[in-house]
C-alpha cells in the first residue's frame, strides 16, 4: 500500500437536521500523497467542506477512518497529536471572517509562531514573517506588516490567511474555496502560488471548489475528485478527467462550465438532464444518488443499489453501473487509493 499523507477509509458523516440524522457524506474512500494536489470539486451542499473540515479534525466522522502519516487522527497523543495539528491547516474561503480585524499583520502573523515556539529570539521573528510574506508574494513586506486587514484588497487578504497557515510549517493544507471571493486575475495568481508553494515546498493540497475549470487547473498534473449528494462518484488525473468524462454527472458539470480559457480540451456537448433540481438529502434517492437527474438512467439497475467506485483504467475509478458494466474486469474500490503521479512531487 502506499504511503498516503491523509487517508479516509470509507467515511461517512450524519448530522442532526429537523430533529433527525441526516447523512451527508456516504462512504469516502481517499488518499493524499505528500506533495499532491487533489481538489473537490461539486455543487453547493454536496459535502465538500465537510470532507475537508473532517480531514482538519474540526468535524469527526460519524463511520470510517481519517488518518494522517498512518495513523488514526482520534488516537493521535502528545508529540503525534501535536504534528497533526500542525501539520494539517485549514485556509478558509472567506479571509475577512477569519482575520482578527483589530490585530495588524504583523500580530497576526506572530502570534501562531509565539504561540507554538516556532522562532527563539525577536531577530529570528523578524526573518520569519518577511519570509513568511514573500512566499506568498505579499509585498513590501515591511510595509506590509503594518497593515489592519481592512487595509488590505481581498486578494491580498486570501494571501495572509494563506500564509499564516504557513507559518506553522504545514505538509497539509486544506483550501476551501480558497479564491471565490476574489476577482478573476487575482484568482489565476493566487493559484499559480498554491502550485508553487507545493513544487517549492512539497505542501498537499486538498483544494475544495465548485467550479470544474478552477479545480483543472489548481490540481495540475494531481487528481480531481468530483462529489455528488457526499459521494465521491469520480476521481482521476485532472487532465484525464477534463478529457475522458465517465460519470453522466462529471459530464454533465463539464457541459455545465463556462468555456476554460486555461484550456484547449474541445468544449463538451450539451448534457440533457431528467430533472435540474438537487434532490434534498432529507429524501436520498435509493441507489445511485444521480440517478433522478441521470440522462443514462436504467431502470431497476440505477434506482436499487449504490453503484461503487471502480477502477476503470489506470488512476481513474468511477461510480456508475450502467458505465462500469460496458467496462468488466474492474476493481472496486481501489481507484482513490492509487499512488501519486511521479510528477506531483
Ligand atoms: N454543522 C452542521 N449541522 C447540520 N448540517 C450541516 C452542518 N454542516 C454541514 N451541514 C450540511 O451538510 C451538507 C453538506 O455541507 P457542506 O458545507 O459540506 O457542502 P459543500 O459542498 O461544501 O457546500 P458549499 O459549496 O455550499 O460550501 C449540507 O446540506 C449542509 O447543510
Amino acid at each position: 500500500m502506499s504511503d498516503a499523507l491523509v487517508r479516509l477509509e470509507h467515511v461517512g458523516k450524519s448530522f442532526l437536521q429537523k430533529g433527525r440524522p441526516v447523512s451527508v457524506i456516504e462512504d469516502v474512500t481517499l488518499d493524499i500523497h505528500p506533495g499532491e494536489i487533489v481538489s473537490l470539486v461539486g455543487e453547493s451542499g454536496c459535502g465538500k467542506t465537510t470532507t475537508g473540515r473532517m480531514i482538519a479534525g474540526l468535524t469527526p466522522p460519524s463511520t470510517g477512518r481519517v488518518s494522517y502519516s498512518g495513523a488514526d487522527i482520534t488516537r493521535l497523543r502528545g508529540a503525534e497529536r501535536r504534528a497533526y495539528r500542525l501539520g494539517v491547516q485549514l485556509v478558509h474561503q472567506d479571509p475577512y471572517a477569519s482575520l482578527n480585524p483589530s490585530q495588524r499583520v504583523r500580530d497576526i502573523l506572530a502570534a501562531p509562531l509565539k504561540r507554538h515556539r516556532l522562532v527563539r529570539h525577536r531577530d529570528e521573528l523578524e526573518v520569519r514573517l518577511r519570509e513568511l510574506l514573500q512566499s506568498v508574494d505579499l509585498t513590501p513586506a515591511d510595509e506590509v506588516l503594518t497593515k489592519f486587514p481592512h487595509q488590505l484588497s481581498g486578494g491580498q487578504r486570501q494571501r495572509l490567511s494563506i500564509a499564516r497557515a504557513l507559518s506553522v510549517r504545514p505538509s497539509f493544507l486544506v483550501a476551501d474555496e480558497a479564491v471565490s471571493m476574489v476577482d478573476v486575475s487575482i484568482r489565476i495568481s493566487i493559484l499559480n502560488t498554491l502550485r508553487r508553494l507545493r513544487d517549492e515546498h512539497g505542501l498537499a493540497i486538498l483544494f475544495i471548489t465548485h467550479d470544474l475549470a478552477l479545480a483543472r487547473h489548481v490540481a495540475g498534473n494531481g487528481r480531481v475528485g468530483v462529489m455528488y449528494l457526499g459521494r465521491i462518484v469520480e476521481i482521476a488525473d485532472a487532465d484525464e478527467l477534463i478529457r475522458h468524462p465517465q460519470h453522466p454527472y462529471t459530464r454533465a458539470l463539464l457541459a455545465a462550465s463556462p468555456p476554460d480559457p486555461l484550456s484547449n480540451a474541445p468544449r463538451s456537448a450539451p448534457v440533457q438532464l431528467r430533472q435540474d433540481d438537487i434532490p434534498s438529502l432529507l429524501a436520498r434517492p435509493a441507489g445511485c444518488p444521480f440517478h433522478p437527474r441521470c440522462p443514462q438512467f436504467v431502470a431497476g439497475v440505477c434506482d436499487t443499489a449504490v453503484p461503487a467506485l471502480v477502477t476503470t483504467s489506470p488512476r481513474h475509478a468511477t461510480a456508475c453501473t450502467v458505465f462500469t458494466g460496458f467496462h468488466p474486469g474492474m476493481t472496486p474500490d481501489a481507484a482513490a487509493t492509487t499512488d501519486a503521479p511521479s510528477g506531483s512531487h
